[in-house]
């Protein structure tokens, strides 16, 4: 799928994995949200690229967000762990932001494990909490199929694995760890939300509000991927908790949560395939 937006050439990056990691196709892609890069800690075998090296990956980055690439081995499973991701509030288009999923696709992975931290919402969402993407709502105001080429009109009726939740959640239990589904919403920030657009958000349904991974997933869905998010709840949305949102309270949290979400993401690998 060509794009009108920008010249994207993922031609040498893919050159460059396959010359250190063989031809074979990934089994699994993993995108590492806000403080929560120390799931990558568990992979063996691990090959390492810098963002900063690929001339068609955005430039900047946010705090808690490595921008690294890694290629190895996790419970078995070829994988591609990109420790840190795009956000539209860095000054992207949501087609900009999703540049690591169509490199997954070049080398050949079909599944994708987006996760990110998170406002909950629901009553039950407290932070050290997960949420399991069953939906989102997109009110990011962009799309990152926008001005590319071909059949864009995708249908994201079963864009989420949501088959794969139930034997989660049986893992999930049995480490102690909370986790249920729900509807994931996504601003463009990068102001966390007011307690009204709380409120607005709740009235729509959304269970959970972060930045991102809403791009991530309609990229996976339009190139044929399947696609799992997992949320790490860090904080209660505005205006339902009692701390004041800052980055690096939700760093923290996420980094608090990390251990958690290794189990989950573990389970992931067996159980996916
Ligand atoms: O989506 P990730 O990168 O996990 O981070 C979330 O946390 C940051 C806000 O503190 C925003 O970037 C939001 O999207
Ligand atoms: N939009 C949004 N993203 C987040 N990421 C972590 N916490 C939050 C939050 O409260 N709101």
């Amino acid at each position: 799928m060509g794009s009108v937006l920008t010249e994207e050439n993922l031609g040498p990056i893919v050159e460059e994995v396959h010359a250190r990691c063989g031809m074979a196709p990934f089994d699994l892609a993993l995108i590492l949200g806000s403080g929560l890069g120390q799931v990558a800690d568990a992979v063996e075998d691990v090959k390492v690229w810098e963002y900063r090296d690929f001339s068609c990956f955005p430039a900047v980055a946010v705090a808690g967000h490595a921008g690294r690439l890694l290629a190895g081995t996790l419970h078995g499973r070829r994988v591609l762990i990109f420790q840190g991701r795009f956000h539209l509030y860095q000054g992207l288009t949501a087609w900009q932001t999703a540049v690591p999923v169509r490199l997954a696709h070049a080398l050949g992975c079909r599944r994708l494990l987006l996760t990110n931290a998170v406002g909950g919402i629901h009553p039950d969402l407290d932070a050290g909490c997960f949420m399991f993407v069953a939906d989102h709502i997109n009110v990011l105001g962009d799309n990152p199929l926008r001005g590319m080429c071909g059949d864009t009109f995708v249908d994201l009726s079963r864009l989420y694995r949501t088959d794969l939740f139930k034997s989660l959640r049986t893992e999930a239990l049995s480490h102690n760890i909370h986790v249920q589904q729900g509807v994931l919403a996504a601003v463009p920030g990068p102001s966390y939300e007011t307690p009204a657009e709380v409120r607005a958000l709740r009235q729509m349904g959304a269970d959970a509000v972060s930045m991102s991974l809403i791009p991530e997933a309609i990229m996976a869905g339009a190139l044929g991927l399947e696609v799992v998010g997992l949320s790490s709840v860090t904080n209660r949305a505005a205006g339902l908790g009692t701390k004041r949102l800052c980055h690096d309270e939700v760093l923290a949290s996420g980094s608090n949560t990390a251990k958690n979400l290794s189990v989950l993401v573990a389970s992931l690998c067996l159980g996916w395939f």
